[in-house]
């Protein structure tokens, strides 16, 4: 277990990183992190694709620290993430990978925030910056921001910032960019319009993939419930008390689906808030907060709004909708079983959505165990299990003479028994019958499954339509270093291999480009100023109202 995996401390990495590293409880690398690092560090171009919670941030953000110059002030690396929740995330972790580096200045640059502080911010000299395009771009234009000596370039989830419309910025910044650099892109998941942008601006990539058969984490639980629409939400609050989640993550397609099952959510009693691009800076900031504290059990959020997010120990994600792009999934469910924990996943969809259930499962090459939701029977029991296992604890910890006491006295007043009287404290407890939540039926179509294909919105023709297909003859133009061995975290099981799944595999063409475009514009344009381009960063690009 694990002899085979590179120690940190053997990794000849600055010893001030590992010293950092190590206080953050890293021992071996994961295999992303021994497969990048050294071509990172040998100034070349990098596609680095690893699972999600496979630690790729420590994968560009542990090289791209060590080869900064330290007496020089000014940029050497800039970091671009698809959200300013992402980047903020990423610019932490580089600032613990360099706590013991102390002439490196990391700052986090993204939409919402007061732009003159960041550009105080920049005059102290800033080596590293981590943004997400637009407002990179708007500092580019003020000229707070000079690329003269950028020397490193790293894309995070670049897939999702072409998803979400940030194509030209990204190219605008690229394109922009004077003196010799590297450039690498990180994401778990790499399909067709990402190899568009590695052409145009990487030469000679390495490819450093390290991706098992299926593009999920193994140790991640995979449930499918069939159930009716009417029942998601009944469903979604079951599988929290049923298994018992304490930090969970729920994802909806729609911006305004998010908003009305997070009200919903709170009607029953479960501490849920909503996380959106129409929500201010302010609201993101404190629902995240809560969320990392501890203090809210379940976030409910589209797909841009969490994508890439390292929260420590969620133990479960429940799909309410069935994801829009099959990659989505991936990301959505990688929300737990990170850094080589276990994980639970509940998608919940209706008959007429199976087809899609399948292409997840051909795509990702991962299988959704089907699943009956607990009956109202086996959650009372399982209710009734844990309140008796509390009042236990109860008894043990607590002195409860003067109670006993009082239980005396209320029998002789009432003749009602003690049985009696802590039956009715369960019942109080536990509550009543659950309401019944049954299983979708399984509709037998005489017209068989041709239909689900025909039905889209858009009409957009046929099942398959050559959109979802594998692409696996990609051209040699990358020196594929594939990952046959590496398990991760201290594992080893041979079992890895190469994956070229291509292009960008989305359910129909749906209209998310046009919705996209107007969420960009929609009442965002400022006029002041330096003129009239977008305020990115305030909102997230591509979400569906
Ligand atoms: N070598 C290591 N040993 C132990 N833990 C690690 C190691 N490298 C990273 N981690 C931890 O694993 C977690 C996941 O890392 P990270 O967020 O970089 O994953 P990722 O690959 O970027 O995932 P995603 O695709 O979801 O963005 C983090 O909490 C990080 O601190
Ligand atoms: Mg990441």
């Amino acid at each position: 277990m694990g002899e085979l995996l590179v120690r940190y401390e053997e990794s000849g990495i600055d010893e001030r990183i590992l010293r950092a590293v190590e206080e953050m409880g890293f021992v071996h690398m994961t295999p992303i992190q021994e497969k990048a690092i050294p071509v990172f560090l040998e100034g070349r171009d990098v596609i680095g694709q690893a699972q999600t919670g496979t630690g790729k941030t420590a994968a560009f953000g542990i090289p791209m620290l060590q080869k900064i110059d330290e007496e020089d002030r000014s940029l050497q690396g800039m970091i671009l993430c698809p959200t300013r929740e992402l980047a903020m995330q990423a610019a932490q972790q580089l600032r613990q990978f360099a706590k013991y580096m102390h002439n490196i200045r990391v700052l986090a640059v993204y939409g919402g925030q007061d732009i003159n502080r960041q550009i105080k911010a920049l005059k102290g000299g800033v080596q590293i910056i981590v943004g997400t395009p637009g407002r990179v771009m708007d500092h580019m234009r003020r000229h707070t921001i000079r690329l003269d000596n950028l020397k490193m370039v790293v894309l995070d989830e670049a897939d999702e910032m072409l998803n979400m419309g940030f194509r030209e910025d990204m190219e605008a910044i690229l394109g922009q960019i004077p003196c010799e650099h590297q450039t690498a892109l990180f994401s778990a998941t790499m399909p067709e319009p990402i190899l568009q942008i590695t052409d145009q601006f990487q030469t000679d990539a390495e490819m450093v993939k390290v991706v098992k058969k299926e593009l999920t984490v193994e140790r991640i639980r995979q449930y499918l419930y069939y159930i009716r629409r009417s029942d998601k939400e009944a469903a979604a609050a079951r599988l929290i008390e049923y298994y018992n989640l304490k930090r969970g993550l729920i994802f909806c397609n729609t911006k305004s689906m998010v908003d009305e099952l997070a009200e919903n959510l709170k009607n029953r009693g479960i501490a849920a808030e909503g996380l959106h691009g129409d929500l201010s800076q302010a609201q993101r900031d404190t629902v995240m907060n809560r969320f990392r504290s501890g203090n809210l059990q379940m976030l409910i959020a589209t797909d841009v709004a969490a994508r890439g997010i390292d929260v420590n120990d969620v133990d479960g994600v429940i799909n309410y909708d069935v994801p829009q792009d099959i990659e989505y999934y991936v990301h959505r469910i990688g929300r737990t079983g990170r850094a080589g924990k276990e994980g639970m996943s509940f998608t919940l969809a209706s008959r007429r959505e199976s087809f899609r259930i399948r292409e997840i499962e051909r795509v990702c090459k991962t299988k959704l165990e089907e699943k009956q939701l607990p009956s109202g029977e086996e959650v009372r029991q399982h209710k009734e299990a844990s309140v008796l296992q509390k009042i236990r604890e109860v008894m043990e910890e607590a002195n409860t003479a003067d109670c006993y006491r009082a239980v005396e006295r209320f029998e002789k007043e009432t003749g009602i028994s003690a049985i009696e009287l802590a039956a009715a404290f369960l019942y109080e407890q536990v509550g009543g019958e659950p309401e019944e939540i049954v299983e979708e039926p399984k509709v037998v179509r005489r017209d068989g499954e041709r239909r689900f294909g025909d039905r889209r919105r858009d009409g957009s023709g046929s099942r398959n339509g050559g959109r979802f297909g594998d692409r696996d003859q990609r051209g040699g133009r990358f020196n594929d270093r594939d990952q046959r061995n590496g398990g991760r975290f201290g594992e080893k099981n041979g079992s890895y291999r190469s994956e070229r799944d291509g292009r960008q595999r989305r359910f129909g063409n749906d209209s998310r480009r046009s919705d996209r475009r107007q969420a960009e514009n929609g009442g965002r344009r400022r006029t002041s100023g330096e003129g009239s381009y977008r305020a990115a960063g305030s909102g997230f690009k591509g979400e569906k109202r």
